[in-house]
């Protein structure tokens, strides 16, 4: 019985002592676990917000440049605006010519790309109101929503001179450089009897003013004759002859108007063509003005797509008179699809006239030729050309006859666009033009100025060249 006490107390000991010894390697190992399982949870919890912030951050980076691109779309063609420190009503449809330019004619008529050049900018806003956000049209419809902002900062037009009576207030200019040849013949014929000496000298003068050789001939045959019969004029007299056989010689017949009225239920096409620096651009920017003036709607077209400058300077002119331009920002662009745009955006648009304005240089002269027919050829897919001036520069006199019986072959001139008449004493080279191409000199360029373009007016120019 003692025995078996002992045993059990022994037992009950020793189940004691095992007990105790668990519960202190159980503090020893458990307790350093569970923080670092803590610390791991922690982690875990962590690394998820960490991703998501990751991508949190990744979404804002990646939405960032997304509007950038748009802004920039947008904001670009502004900055072209406070560049040109002109209003540019057409920069957007600009734009979008970019793309077209470089398509074929046929695409580009599917394009339709320069056809929202003039459209009214509540038709504009109208395209916007159909996107879901505000942001996106910018991205998909650039052109519209440039032209909801342009419509909210109405760009400041200007109004141009008339062009009726201009060639009278230009006509102190033609005759500051031109009055030396009426006074140098009035000066001879007034000596009296005349020997042939004489009428020699009246004919290089008439000849320095480039009138030309068989105009010259024509002129003195019919002054002699008029002397033989008549006998040794008064100064009067001689005045009023040789301003009858000047105006014969210029010819008043001819007729001199400019197609820029809508043919039909289409606008008129006017094509300026020439040799670079003569003055195209400048003169299609001038008659954009004469047109505004007369309250005509004219489109251009900047199809010098060689000269890269070309189609700023031409923008900036239609610019500020409020006249829309079909460009391309391409230099070496399609010119033929920049013209077709221009055509076809002039026949959305209910425009007057469009007129295109052309290169004057390429790499070579038959590159150039070639280049002006296709420009012609696509166009004409369109619609008829109705015009086309050539446009050269009073200051070349005869040397200029070359190029423009050149051009005259590649495309069929309908007038002429004389230059630069205020700085030359030239100014017989109306009458040699004329006769060399056999179509009428339609306007004059008297000077830089942006009104400095008159319809030629032969009375008043025969005027100039004697008083
Ligand atoms: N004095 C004077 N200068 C003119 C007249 N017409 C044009 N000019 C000047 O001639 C220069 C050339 O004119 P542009 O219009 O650029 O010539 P362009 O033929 O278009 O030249 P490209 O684009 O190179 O083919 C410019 O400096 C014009 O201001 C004018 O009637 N009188």
């Amino acid at each position: 019985m003692i025995l078996t006490v002992i045993t059990l107390l022994v037992l009950l000991g020793l189940t004691a002592g095992v007990t105790l010894l668990r519960r202190g390697s159980g503090r020893s190992t458990g307790a350093p676990t569970l923080p670092p399982a803590q610390q791991t949870a922690e982690p875990t919890t962590t690394l998820p917000s960490a991703k998501d912030a990751q991508r949190r951050g990744a979404n804002t980076y990646q939405a960032a440049p997304s509007s950038t691109i748009d802004f920039s779309k947008v904001a670009e063609p502004e900055q072209h605006a406070a560049v040109e420190s002109a209003p540019t009503e057409s920069a957007p449809a600009d734009a979008d010519a970019v793309i077209d330019a470089d398509a074929d004619a046929d695409v580009d008529s599917e394009s339709g790309a320069p056809a929202p050049v003039a459209q009214a900018p509540d038709q504009a806003v109208t395209d916007d109101t159909a996107q879901p956000a505000p942001e996106q049209p910018v991205t998909e419809q650039p052109v519209a929503d440039l032209r909801a902002d342009q419509a909210a900062q109405p760009p400041t037009i200007e109004k141009p001179e008339s062009a009726i009576g201009r060639m009278g207030r230009l006509r102190g200019r033609l005759a500051r450089s031109n009055s030396a040849i009426g006074k140098a013949l009035l000066g001879l014929l007034a000596k009296g009897e005349l020997s042939d000496a004489d009428w020699e000298e009246v004919e290089d003068v008439l000849l320095g003013a480039d009138l030309g050789a068989s105009a010259t001939t024509e002129l003195v045959d019919r002054l002699r004759a008029r002397v033989a019969v008549e006998g040794t004029p008064t100064a009067e007299q001689l005045h009023d002859w040789l301003h009858a056989e000047l105006l014969t010689l210029v010819d008043p017949s001819m007729d001199r108007r400019i197609a820029a009225t809508r043919v039909g239920d289409r606008p008129a096409v006017l094509m300026v063509v020439g040799v670079n620096g003569t003055g195209k651009t400048t003169t299609v920017g001038k008659l954009a003005r004469v047109l505004v003036a007369q309250d005509k709607k004219p489109v251009l077209g900047a199809a010098d797509t060689f000269r890269a400058a070309a189609a700023d300077q031409l923008q900036t002119w239609g610019a500020r008179v409020g006249v829309p331009t079909v460009r391309s920002d391409k230099e070496g662009a399609d010119p033929a699809a920049v013209a077709f745009d221009a055509v076809k955006a002039g026949s959305d648009q209910h425009a007057d006239v469009v007129l295109i304005d052309t290169a004057g240089r390429l790499h070579n002269k038959v590159g150039l030729m070639d280049e002006l027919r296709k420009v012609k050829r696509v166009v004409e897919k369109q619609s008829p050309i109705d015009e086309c001036l050539l446009v050269l520069d009073a200051t070349t006199g005869q040397n200029g006859m070359q190029q423009a019986r050149i051009f005259s072959e590649a495309v069929e001139v309908t007038g002429v666009v004389l230059t630069k008449l205020d700085g030359t004493a030239k100014g017989g080279i109306v009458v040699l033009v004329q006769r060399e191409l056999g179509v009428p000199v339609k306007l004059v360029g008297l000077g830089e100025g942006p009104d400095d373009l008159a319809p030629f007016d032969p009375s008043a120019f025969v005027d100039a060249v004697l008083n």
